[in-house]
């Protein structure tokens, strides 16, 4: 029987929260339903640290924001006493000084090769990955763990801070969520027997983790 992606998302969630582990959470809608599944859980993620894979340049309460949704959705919907440590990229503060700041904190708590126990990720239709754009200079940093990403390469049109591929990949754990038809071809150009090396999530193959992409069968479609 096929399991429910956010279903299947939310339960990894909810391990990796109740091991104490370090999360990174994504943005976009997709993750939403895993989110608020997780939510409901029950689970006590005291011990747990929540990172972000990437922000949209705006204050938190826009309705632009990764964290926002994530709040809502999830860690705002936990019991007070069983909130994890939320370490929230700051994207009021722009791309240049948002990056900076998170980069520092990252190293600081997790030293300058941190190992995320659960990293989940989506996929935009034109293959993007946290806010690495296909075709945009930041795809190719690898001296930083976190970059300021001027020029978004779709909606919506707010730079961005986003982790990089050196921290993409750090993941014990790194699952991708995907679905819906609009992200078939998307799916295909980063997880095809030969990836499409324009896709910035074909790069992310974490060397010393294990990577889940969960689907559902309409992002499915156009692999063999
Ligand atoms: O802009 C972003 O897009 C991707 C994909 O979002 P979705 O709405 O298509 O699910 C997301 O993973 C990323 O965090 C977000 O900033």
């Amino acid at each position: 029987m096929e399991e429910n992606p956010a279903e299947v998302v939310a339960g990894l969630l909810v391990d990796a929260a109740s091991a104490g582990g370090d999360l990174v959470l994504t943005g976009g809608s997709t993750p939403k339903l895993a989110y608020e599944i997780a939510s409901r859980a029950g689970a006590d993620w005291s011990s747990a640290t929540v990172w972000f894979s990437d922000e949209r340049c705006v204050p938190p309460e826009s309705g632009l924001s990764n964290f926002r949704m994530a709040n809502e959705a999830l860690l705002g919907r936990l019991d007070r006493g069983v909130r994890p440590t939320v370490m929230r990229m700051e994207g009021e503060l722009g791309p240049d000084a948002g990056s900076a700041s998170y980069e520092a904190s990252v190293r600081e708590r997790l030293g300058s090769e941190p190992r995320w126990d659960l990293l989940l990720l989506g996929l935009g239709p034109d293959a993007h990955c946290a806010s690495l754009f296909p075709g945009k200079p930041e795809v190719q940093e690898r001296s930083r763990l976190v970059t300021g990403v001027e020029l978004a390469g779709m909606e919506p049109q707010v730079p961005r801070i986003s982790l990089t591929l050196p921290a993409l990949n750090s993941g014990r754990l790194t699952v991708f969520l995907v679905t819906g038809a609009d992200k078939a071809k998307a799916v295909a150009r980063a997880f095809a027997a030969t990836p499409d090396a324009d896709s910035p999530a074909a790069f992310v193959r974490p060397g010393a983790g294990e990577l889940l992409v969960v689907l559902d069968p309409a992002a499915a479609k156009e692999l063999a």
